[in-house]
């Protein structure tokens, strides 16, 4: 028996660039969680999950219920929190491109936290936790944005003077298809990304299918691509767009809204339809299967209740006939390194992981940002997730949260700094 003796939750607000999406525009700095489980024998366990203030109270209240239990009960802690806050709904989940579900949040900081103490004390990687390693390294794709000039953090929306490299470049503005070509190229080059994925849903669609031609056209049919317009399409719109980028897709994200509009887009096209917006819980499942509302589930161990809840999708997945990979949001190595174990883990990866890393500056481990090679990540080294918290970098990103004042993420506020009328918008074109 490890018995939690202590969990503390920590805000912190991490440097993100102007990146523009579906919903509006990421604020100066994305919120993140870190909560640290210490055991009554003084082992301590680490996760990160996506920041709101809300989330972070509700955490606070599963405090008081799992001091005292067992980290290796997880069953019975995802009880107590389930019967405490109750099942979430479909409905809590909301209508951005991001899950604002509460429990979903809540179980996967707790169960990574102890897994990584767990790991500590099996002396093994989570990996092994989670059914064994079948790869040593990870591949993810580059994931490409629209956005404005500028970095994030003090200097939003001005430039850092000094940046160089890959700093630099993403500093620069991408509102077309050449600047997107352009920062392709600079991401690939610094992170040796062997996939490309477009974030969509900010321009008309006409621009937005010109950028990926033009990446086709960079890039050569070798490099996987894909867009994820996140559900702003009309089915027509999807259905001539998708057309047109037959056989240049590897799979079209999310175009339009909603399990029934995606089931009409799939009979329509032979390209795959991803998603992480129609299915993205156990009960969007058997919807999915009777309808056929994709080919591949974007999983997302923060949004699906953990890492072990993320390998019971990739058997449901394999059951029924879909293919599985990973969403990601702006995060920090805590994350990252539990995204590849998990990676690591699963039976198959048929398509590289997406990560919002190359975005971000900040780091909260020890030994800093961790390191890509050929647009893989390494399974660290290590017990547990092998990694370990920088306590002076928290509390420096902390004062960050303190000072920004954001308490969640709102990308239709931030966007209306700079364009005042913004409406958010279900379906867009
Ligand atoms: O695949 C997705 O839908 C995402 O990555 C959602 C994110 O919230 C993305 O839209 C972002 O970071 O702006
Ligand atoms: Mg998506």
């Amino acid at each position: 028996m490890s018995l939690i003796r202590e969990i503390a939750i920590t805000p912190i607000a991490i440097v993100d660039p102007p990146l523009l999406n579906a919903a509006g525009l990421h604020a100066p700095y994305a919120l993140r969680t870190i909560v640290e489980i210490v055991t009554d024998d003084g082992i301590s366990g680490i996760s990160e999950i996506p920041g709101t203030r809300e989330i972070d109270l509700a955490l606070a209240e599963a405090r008081d219920l799992l001091i005292g239990k067992d980290v290796f009960q997880l069953s019975d802690i995802r009880r107590t929190l389930v019967g405490h806050f109750g099942h979430d709904t479909a409905a809590e989940r909301g209508v951005a491109p991001w899950d604002q579900r509460k429990m979903v949040h809540i179980f996967s900081a707790v169960e990574v936290a102890c897994l990584d103490i767990i790991g500590k004390i099996m002396n093994r990687p989570v990996v092994d936790l989670l059914g064994g390693r079948m790869r040593d390294e990870v591949p993810f794709s580059a994931y490409l944005f629209y956005k404005y000039e500028g970095a994030g953090g003090e200097w939003a929306f001005g430039t850092d003077p000094d940046a160089t490299g890959w700093a630099a470049a993403r500093q620069k503005s991408a509102l077309n298809p050449a600047e997107i070509v352009e920062q392709a190229r600079a991401m690939c080059a610094e992170f040796g990304f062997q996939s490309i994925k477009l974030k969509g849903g900010v321009f008309e669609p006409r621009q937005e299918v010109d950028a990926i031609l033009a990446l086709r056209e960079a890039f050569g049919p070798d490099v996987p691509l894909r867009i994820d317009p996140n559900a702003l399409w009309r089915v027509e719109t999807a259905i001539e767009y998708g057309k047109e980028m037959e056989g240049v897709l590897e799979y079209l994200e999310d175009p339009v809204r909603g399990q029934e509009n995606m089931a009409a887009v799939r009979k329509a096209l032979k390209t795959p339809l991803a998603t992480n917006m129609c299915t993205t819980s156990f009960e969007d499942i058997p919807r999915s299967i009777e309808l056929g509302s994709e080919d591949i589930i974007l999983s997302d161990h923060h949004f699906w209740g953990g890492l072990r809840a993320s390998m019971t999708l990739s058997g449901l997945c394999d059951t029924f006939g879909r293919g599985l990979s990973m969403h990601s949001n702006s995060h920090l190595g805590i994350s990252l390194a539990a995204m590849v174990h998990l990676g690591a883990a699963l039976p198959e990866v048929p398509y590289a992981l997406d990560t919002h890393y190359p975005w971000q500056s900040d780091e909260v481990i020890v030994g800093g940002r961790m390191k890509f090679e050929n647009g893989a990540v390494k399974v660290p080294d290590g017990p547990g997730l092998g990694v370990e918290l920088d306590r002076d970098a928290l509390a420096r990103l902390h004062q960050n949260y303190l000072k920004c004042g954001l308490t969640k993420r709102d990308d239709l506020v931030e966007m209306r700094k700079k364009v005042p009328d913004w409406e958010f918008m279900l379906t867009r074109w």
